[in-house]
């Protein structure tokens, strides 16, 4: 905990947001929020998906311009037009969605817009050196001269902090950081974020993580439904007391039920058979991988970011075909599976934003995708009036909350939009469905019930194999755990021998966990 937790606020803040409404035609979704981030402080914000904490977010950086209300920085009231003046006035953002040009090298993407000039061009020498330093002080390692593209997206996050640190900035607002992270990977976020405030800068945290807000954070701020519920410090409350301020009420203790009886047997949905594969470059990312998912099973997949899921599940689901030099094969009911996209096999992919959701299709229409056979009718084609019956129904069903089904997708709180994935691709009934990293920036309420709709689908004889980086999900969901590490599945724990020890030594390797 920092000093400055529970000091009374002698210092002026760093930044404050003062009375700050913000409308979205009807949408009322930030209503006369005050909130004052202190120097050095690791300041929290949480609340329901669509509770407004991303709006708020935006009118400090920029990129939204309040209805009423203002910005202070260092007690002074700053105009912000663009996220360009929340720069120069040292703030800085990392985003749900990271901005970063995937063609580009690492050095290239943090020096952008405010290159090193050298003799009238672009000192590559020096936006190197200036990554270098700024990893070594902050302990955030990434090699400059890596292209951005082909960087897990643990290592793409420490990018788009590295561009805000190399513009100066002094309060770096973060939205959903560790969503995309393993558990090692956000406790050396937390240190890198602890080195930061360590120099008098201060951290805004937007998370669904109560755990983390109360390991990591200072104070927290509670937005419900636009407003401010509640503001503690994080030394002094509870676990309890931020979910009721945030949903009005206590979650359910109960987990979710796990598979009744004895494991399911009989036939494998999904089978993986020594499957090995290759990237562009010759190098063995996946090596004599096997294993299978029954009917009415919920198989998970834990191991550090780069260690194989990507290109398994990628092979799993149809999207990466085999090639020369891969080997093995993927069975589906028996059958090999076909190549592109098989309709039997329903993924929940963990970008939802790219290849779960089209942007700029709506609600109804993002529903449908990938389902267009079951509703359409003989004679007049797909009607219209069945799409949105049928969306209306999902988001119901699903408790989506969205102004209406015609709007575009793009205009769903991140939550929401994944909610809207899982209720297409759950609904579709498949032999066989993949998720990945499920609740990933859902609130706790919409959590549960993800959970639940996952349990439902193995009830109903699904074969669900579930890639999470959040080892109490898989611990409160699967039959089985697989680890992964270095291509190879290395170990499979089921019930009471999955232990973070036992996991997180496997995950990383270490002798005598591996099968
Ligand atoms: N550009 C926009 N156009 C229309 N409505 C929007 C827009 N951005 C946000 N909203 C709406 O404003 C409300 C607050 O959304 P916001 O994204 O700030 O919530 P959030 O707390 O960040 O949610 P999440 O946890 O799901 O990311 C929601 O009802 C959302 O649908």
């Amino acid at each position: 905990m920092s000093a400055a937790a529970g000091e009374p606020a002698a210092d002026v803040p760093a930044a404050e947001l003062v009375a700050v409404t913000k409308r979205f035609g009807p949408v009322l979704a930030n209503d006369a929020i005050d909130l004052a981030v202190a120097k050095g402080e690791i300041h929290a914000v949480v609340g329901e998906n669509g509770a407004g904490k991303s709006t708020l977010m935006s009118v400090l950086y920029g990129l939204h311009r309040p209805d009423s209300g203002h910005v202070r920085r260092e007690g002074r009231r700053i105009r912000l037009r663009s996220p360009a003046d929340a720069i120069a006035h040292g703030l800085g953002m990392v985003h749900q969605r990271f901005r970063l040009f995937p063609e580009l090298t690492v050095a290239e993407n943090v020096v952008i817009g405010a290159e090193p000039v050298r003799r009238g061009s672009v000192d590559r020498a020096a936006a190197r050196r200036a990554v270098e330093e700024l990893g070594e002080r902050y302990g955030l390692r990434a090699d400059p001269d890596a292209r951005v593209g082909d960087l897990p997206v643990g290592v793409r996050q420490r990018v788009e902090i590295l561009r805000a640190l190399y513009r100066g900035a002094e309060v770096l607002i973060l939205d959903e950081p560790t969503a995309v992270l393993t558990p090692g990977e956000a406790a050396r976020l937390f240190e890198v974020l602890r080195s930061v405030t360590a120099t008098g800068a201060s951290v805004l945290l937007v998370t669904h993580k109560l755990s983390e807000v109360l390991a990591a954070g200072d104070r927290v701020t509670v937005l419900r439904r636009g407003r401010v519920t509640g503001r503690f410090d994080t030394a002094r409350t509870t676990a309890d007391e931020l979910v009721r301020a945030m949903i009005g009420r206590s979650l359910a203790t109960a987990a979710p039920p796990r598979g009744r009886g004895a494991p399911p047997r009989g036939p494998y949905a999904l089978e993986v058979r020594d499957l090995s594969v290759r990237d562009r470059d010759g190098v063995a990312r996946l090596s004599g991988v096997s294993f299978g998912v029954r009917p009415g099973e919920i198989v998970g997949l834990a191991g550090v970011a780069g260690s194989g899921q990507r290109e398994l599940l990628d092979t799993v689901t149809g999207l990466r075909a085999l090639g020369h030099g891969d080997s093995g094969e993927v069975l589906l009911g028996g059958a090999p599976v076909p190549r592109g996209r098989d309709p039997e096999v329903a993924y929940v992919p963990e970008d939802r934003h790219g290849r779960g959701t089209a942007a700029e299709m709506s609600l109804a229409e993002n529903l449908l995708m990938g389902d267009q056979r079951r509703i359409r009718t003989a004679r007049f084609g797909l009607s219209r009036a069945a799409v949105r019956a049928r969306a209306r129904d999902l988001v119901e069903r699903f408790s989506i909350s969205a102004a209406s089904v015609d709007a575009p997708i793009s205009a769903l709180s991140g939550g929401n939009a994944q909610k809207a994935v899982l209720a297409r691709e759950l609904s579709r009934r498949t032999p066989v469905v993949v998720v990945e990293e499920p609740t990933q920036g859902v609130d706790v309420g919409a959590q549960e019930r993800i959970h639940a709709l996952l349990a439902e689908a193995r009830d109903r004889g699904q074969a669900v194999l579930l890639q999470s980086s959040e080892l109490p999900e898989l611990r409160a969901l699967c039959d089985r755990i697989l680890v992964m590490y270095e291509g190879r599945v290395v170990a499979e724990f089921r019930g009471e021998d999955a232990t973070d020890a036992r996991l997180g030594e496997a995950m990383t390797g270490a002798a005598g966990a591996v099968r």
